[in-house]
Formats: structure tokens, C-alpha cells, sequence
């Protein structure tokens, strides 16, 4: 993957540091969290046991299918909902109990965004700086999100990016420590996508734990230090936007039907090479300079010319696959 991250984070002037990653509890603490919408003609297990931890200083971003249980979760992080099972502590707390002490250490970015649509943009984000006891500078804030000469703007007459990045500059304005957001970039254009991302990367340089989802893949090999990968409610990838999508693959040529058994017998026992579409073949796992040699004598051997391949799956390749395996499992 060669997606360049957004620039480095710098340190927000007078916030006094958080370590990133600081031993003990985390900021954001989940422990078999299962949700379930009661809906008709039967009930939707729409997160089906996540454990999930975001440290201080962190970036973890959702992915998945659509329908795969990210806003959910993210409700039940946020405080919105309430789980069926299992515990959620945001900031040592029980979110959805929480009192205004404890809200004002987190910042959120739902859906619906939940802006006054009558109040002007400017006041919007005043009054929200104005319930914190050190706030970020407004100014510099809206300047950065770009909504700086939006300010006498009703927030009903704003597009739906210029709302989404109020949401954003709202929710980073009290310094939380801990930052919830559902699809945050997803009404914007490049220019603002890359604002927010940069933000974000400075709040968690600052000790914020950022959980976040998103389907625009190219942000979260930018921004995120790990991915979670969700499908049916359940977790089933996590790591590293690099490393997450597992294994490995090699990809080869040779003339379509070539019989296999010679290429098996040379790379041994369990080996999992296989005719993906006519002429073109694939092989898992990691493989060392011996079984390279084999699959090129292999292909001589066949009256083969192309070349080898070596590739990681993508993110997107390993989304698109969980969503076709979702459809067909429901
Ligand atoms: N209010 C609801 N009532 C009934 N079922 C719901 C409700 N909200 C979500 N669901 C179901 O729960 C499952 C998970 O939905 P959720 O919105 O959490 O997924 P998601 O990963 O956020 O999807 P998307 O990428 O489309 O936003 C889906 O099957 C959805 O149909």
C-alpha cells in the first residue's frame, strides 16, 4: 500500500500532553458489545460481540460493508444507545449514563449531525466552545475547516460538506479526549477531507483516542494507526492498515487450464494455488525465492511468458469480499 499519510501531527498550543498509548486503562474500552435492533419480521444482531480497545494518542478507523454494524457500535460508544450485552467505558465511564462532566471530554460526529438548523454557523461553534473550560481558539478553528466565512450562515442554508465540517470543528473545539466519529468526511471534497484528517492526526499527537468510521478507504491507510474491520456485527480483522488485510498473494500467468498437480507436488502439502479466472493463477501466503523458482519453472514448463506478481490484498479488495460474503450469508 502507498498511500502517503497526511503531514505529521503538531502540538496544539497549551493543551498539556497526553502520552499516546499510556499504560492502564484506555480511554476507550469495549468488552463483547451486542446490539440488537428489534426490528420486524425478526430481531437484527447488529454488533455481535466487539472487543475493542483505543488508547490514548490512537487512531482506529472502522470499515465494512454496508449494514456491517459500525454506526451501531458508534452509537454505543457515543452514548446514543444502550447495549444488549457487554460493557462500554469511554473515559473510565459508562457513556450512556453519562453526565455533562463526562460529555464534554468527548467529542462526537453522528449522521445527523444534530446542529441547531435556525442558529448561524459562527454561533453554533461560540456556543459550543463556550461549554468548555479551554476551548481551541474559534477562529482558528473554523479557518482551518474552512467554514471561517460562513459564520452569519443559517446552518439550514449550509451544503451538506460545509454542515459536516461545522460538526467536525464543534466536536474538536473542547480538546475532547476521546473522539467518536461516523463517516465524518463523507460529504467532502478533497480539500476538506484532508483538513479534517490532519486535525484529527494533531488530536491524537495531543493524547486524544479517535475511533472513527469510514468507507473512504484511501483516508484510513492515510490516517489511521489500525483498522477494524467489521462484517455481520463481528470483528474480523484488526491491525495495522498496512498489515490488516492478511496474507501475501502471488499472482501468475500461464495458458488457461494448465494442470496444477506438478506446481502442488513442487510447493508441497496444504498448498493453496488455484485458477482464479482463465490464464490467470493465485497463491496465498508468504513465499520464499525456492517456490518463486518453482512457479517460474512451472510456467516454462507450460509454455508460459508472463511474469510474477507479488501483492498484499487491498483494504478495498478485502471489504468488497467481506460484503459479497455478508450477502450471501444473509
Ligand atoms: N433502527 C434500526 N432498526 C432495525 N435495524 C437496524 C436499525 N439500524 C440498523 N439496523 C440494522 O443493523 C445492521 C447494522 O446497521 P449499521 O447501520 O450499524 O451498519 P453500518 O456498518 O453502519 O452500515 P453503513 O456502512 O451502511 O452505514 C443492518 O443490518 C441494519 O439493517
Amino acid at each position: 500500500m502507498t498511500a502517503s499519510r497526511v503531514p505529521p501531527a503538531t502540538r496544539s498550543s497549551g493543551a498539556p500532553s497526553r502520552a499516546p498509548g499510556a499504560a492502564g486503562t484506555a480511554p476507550v474500552e469495549v468488552v463483547g458489545l451486542r446490539r440488537t435492533h428489534p426490528a420486524r419480521p425478526r430481531p437484527v444482531v447488529a454488533v455481535d460481540g466487539v472487543d475493542l480497545r483505543v488508547a490514548a494518542g490512537e487512531v482506529v478507523a472502522l470499515c465494512g460493508p454496508n449494514g456491517a454494524g459500525k454506526t451501531s457500535l458508534l452509537d454505543c460508544v457515543s452514548g446514543m444507545r444502550r447495549p444488549d450485552g457487554g460493557t462500554v467505558r469511554v473515559v473510565g465511564v459508562d457513556p450512556y449514563r453519562a453526565g455533562p462532566a463526562t460529555r464534554a471530554r468527548v467529542g462526537v460526529v453522528l449522521p445527523d449531525l444534530g446542529l441547531p438548523a435556525a442558529a448561524p454557523a459562527r454561533a453554533v461553534l461560540a456556543h459550543h466552545a463556550a461549554m468548555h473550560a479551554r476551548p481551541r481558539p474559534v477562529a482558528e478553528l473554523a479557518e482551518r475547516l474552512g467554514v471561517d466565512d460562513l459564520g452569519r450562515t443559517a446552518v439550514r442554508r449550509l451544503s451538506s460538506g460545509q454542515r459536516q465540517r461545522l460538526a467536525v470543528a464543534c466536536a474538536l473545539v473542547g480538546r475532547p479526549e476521546v473522539l467518536v466519529m461516523d463517516e465524518p468526511t463523507a460529504a467532502l471534497d478533497p480539500e476538506g477531507r484532508r483538513a479534517v484528517l490532519t486535525l484529527v492526526r494533531e488530536a491524537a499527537e495531543d493524547g486524544c483516542a479517535v475511533l472513527w468510521s469510514s468507507h473512504t478507504l484511501l483516508d484510513v491507510e492515510r490516517a489511521a494507526d489500525r483498522v477494524l474491520v467489521l462484517a455481520r456485527g463481528r470483528v474480523l480483522a484488526d491491525g495495522p492498515p498496512d498489515r490488516v488485510t492478511g496474507e501475501e498473494v502471488v499472482r501468475f500467468e500461464a495458458p488457461p487450464g494448465s494442470p496444477l498437480d506438478g506446481l502442488r507436488a513442487a510447493l508441497g502439502a496444504g498448498t493453496d494455488v488455484r485458477e482464479t479466472s482463465p490464464g490467470s493463477f493465485e497463491l496465498r501466503g508468504s513465499r520464499g525465492a525456492q517456490e518463486l523458482v518453482s512457479i517460474a519453472s512451472w510456467q516454462a514448463g507450460n509454455g508460459a511468458r508472463g511474469g510474477i506478481t507479488l501483492a498484499r490484498p487491498s483494504l478495498e479488495e478485502l471489504v468488497l469480499r467481506l460484503g459479497d460474503e455478508q450477502r450471501h450469508a444473509s
